[in-house]
């Protein structure tokens, strides 16, 4: 586990904006060129791939540092710890380039394409009045979006940044022999139920791959034991991570059955909300607004196990 000033994901970026000493334009110019670095020459990215990451640099806008808002928002953290309550966001990374070929992704590291970018930045405007403590993060770039450009070297300024801390628990399910494949074709040559049984059920595995009940052995007992301390000690956190390392946890926080986390979709690059408060997790909805729409891509079924949940809660 590494902790540290670095790795803020994009949606932190646009959250808060009121430090603001750099060529920020600038900066993701270079964060830009060292993920295509990175990436150039591996076997899972073409050309033009890369070309579409250089591209992103002239097209893509201001991107703010990551500033600690419970140091500069005190009397909000003092409200907050007061009424021994804390605030969960939930966020599955932006599309990445491989979401935008549909191809089975799971512990490959790829990074986000254009519209994952704009998501994210979308994502951190809409949780921009919610003073985030503390950032998880998955080991994969697609979640930290920034690797290593953005150390601070001030102790002043590094006080001011929000702590983000990368665990490979939070990364997402390995997918085995289905790693790289396209998944309409592997539907298509294994059958739709298969293939259906592979990626939603909880706990058949795919070829060599997790389950979701193995990915749930690794995410939610990570989960427990250091970020809901956190939130008992009255921090808000966020969690960058991946459809389904955050579908285990979710699973966990709403009590889902293993039948009902079948039908539990992510969306990219939507935060979810929730607030902790007596021991408890309370689903807010999205940030977004009210009616929700973000918080779960749900099915008919799941949309009335909301409504209970929702009832139990009024
Ligand atoms: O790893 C992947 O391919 C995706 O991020 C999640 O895939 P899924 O929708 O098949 O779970």
């Amino acid at each position: 586990m590494a902790a540290g000033v670095y790795n803020q994901p994009i949606v932190a970026f646009q959250s808060h904006s009121h430090i603001n000493n750099f060529n920020h334009q600038q900066k993701f110019n270079n964060l830009v060129r060292l993920v295509t670095k990175d990436f150039i020459g591996s076997n899972f990215l073409s050309r033009r791939d890369c070309r579409v990451i250089q591209s992103l640099a002239s097209q893509t806008s201001v991107v703010d540092t990551v500033s600690s808002p419970s140091k500069s928002k005190t009397s909000d953290r003092d409200t907050h710890k007061k009424s021994n309550e804390a605030s969960l966001i939930l966020i599955r990374h932006g599309e990445s380039l491989w979401n935008e070929k549909n191809l089975f992704t799971g512990c490959v590291d790829v990074p986000l394409s254009k519209r994952g970018i704009d998501e994210a930045i979308e994502a951190g405007k809409r949780i921009s009045s919610i003073p985030v403590d503390l950032i998880f993060t998955s080991a994969l770039i697609r979640a930290q979006m920034t690797r290593g450009w953005s150390q601070v070297f001030s102790e002043d300024t590094e006080k001011q940044s929000i702590p983000v801390i990368a665990a490979w628990q939070l990364n997402e399910r390995m997918y085995g022999e289905l790693q790289g494949l396209n998944k309409q074709e592997t539907a298509d040559r294994y059958g739709k139920e298969q293939v259906h049984d592979w990626r939603r059920s909880y706990d058949i595995p795919p070829p060599n791959g997790e389950s979701l009940e193995m990915c749930a052995e690794r995410a939610v007992s990570y989960f427990r034991d250091q970020i809901e301390p956190q939130l008992l000690s009255g921090k808000n956190v966020m969690i960058s991570a991946h459809g389904n390392s955050l579908r285990s946890i979710i699973m966990y926080l709403d009590k889902l059955t293993s039948q009902e986390v079948i039908s539990l979709e992510l969306s990219t690059g939507i935060p979810m909300l929730y607030i902790f408060k007596e021991g408890r997790f309370v689903r807010r909805g999205s940030p977004i607004g009210p009616t929700e729409a973000g918080v779960y891509a749900y099915t008919r079924r799941l949309a009335l196990y909301r409504q209970r949940l929702d009832d139990m809660f009024q």
